[in-house]
């Protein structure tokens, strides 16, 4: 079985952060194991603390992973500060560790902020560069680029603009867009390669995790050897299944359903745009 790994934070509600990558990696046959890097206290109706993993741990953690298995994709996702950013991108250097997904976790639904605000230069700097995908959500895209996302246009402009920072691909989401009958996520690559897929949009308030669960799946099926093709579609598949089949667990913001992909995968939902 192929060996993933997830740097990411804590999310006690189960719906988000380690918690969903897990259970994205179970649902998906791959063997998942984690660096918990934050410890966020969390349910669907928001964040009320955020404890910091010691550096000293952190560390520890990543060669405990990097010594004893055979990591063949890898994502992140809650990072918190640059010391951690810098730590990170240090360790998956040293182990060789390939096929990088990286998504730049910054604010939770509810705004509580995931990632300290000078340490955005930190992940452009350093971990950037490593990536084979960064999955940016739209605000997250407008904070990398510093352009605002309001059409096709923008959107590919703040895409080419964090592909400087030398990452391969660049993925952004469209969860957030205005657009209330699809949601629309673009993939563009250093080669100027693009992909869109759009989807219906599900009218739902259940979308805690949705982001880390898209990462999570994507990581999943690079491990096994698909093409970012072939991985944004079974993960966009993912996704769309998990919110449709949702759960209606707690009072706020409900998670996904992580098994709904076994029991009705709804390939005819999705579609290539170009
Ligand atoms: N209501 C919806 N219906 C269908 N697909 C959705 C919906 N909301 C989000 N998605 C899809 O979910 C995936 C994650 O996108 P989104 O922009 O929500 O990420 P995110 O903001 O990083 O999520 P989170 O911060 O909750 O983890 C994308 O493929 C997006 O198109
Ligand atoms: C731990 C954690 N990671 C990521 C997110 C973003 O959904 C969250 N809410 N919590």
């Amino acid at each position: 079985m192929k060996q993933v790994l997830t740097i990411a934070g804590s999310d006690s509600g189960g719906g988000a952060g380690i918690q969903a990558d897990i259970k994205t990696f179970q649902e998906l046959d791959v063997f998942g194991t984690s660096v918990i890097t934050a410890v966020t206290a969390q349910n669907t109706l928001g964040v009320t603390d955020v404890a910091p993993v010691p550096l000293h741990n952190i560390e520890k953690q990543l060669q405990a992973v990097g010594e004893d298995f055979e990591i063949a994709a890898l994502k992140t996702g809650m990072l918190f500060d640059a010391e951690t950013i810098q730590t990170v991108a240090k360790y998956i250097k040293h182990y060789k560790w390939q096929h990088l997904i990286v998504d730049p976790v910054m604010i939770a639904k509810g705004g509580a902020s995931l990632l300290q605000e000078e340490a955005k230069d930190s992940l452009i700097e350093h971990l950037l560069p490593l990536a084979t995908v960064v999955t940016p959500n739209i605000p997250e895209a407008e904070a990398l680029s510093g352009i605002s996302i309001t059409d096709e246009k923008t959107r590919r402009e703040a895409a080419e603009k964090i592909l400087q920072s030398g990452a391969q691909g660049v993925l952004v989401k469209g969860g957030h867009s205005e657009d209330p009958d699809f949601t629309e996520d673009f993939y563009l690559d250093q080669h100027g390669g693009s992909l869109v897929l759009r989807s219906s949009r599900i009218p739902t308030k259940h979308t805690h995790g949705t982001g880390c669960t898209f990462s999570a799946a994507l990581t999943a099926e690079f491990a096994k050897g698909h093409s970012i093709e072939e991985a944004f579609l079974t993960a966009k598949q993912f996704i769309q299944s998990a919110i449709e089949h949702s759960l209606n667990i707690g009072a706020g913001h409900g998670p996904t359903n992580h098994s709904a992909y076994r029991h009705h995968a709804q390939k005819e939902l999705i579609r290539y745009v170009h």
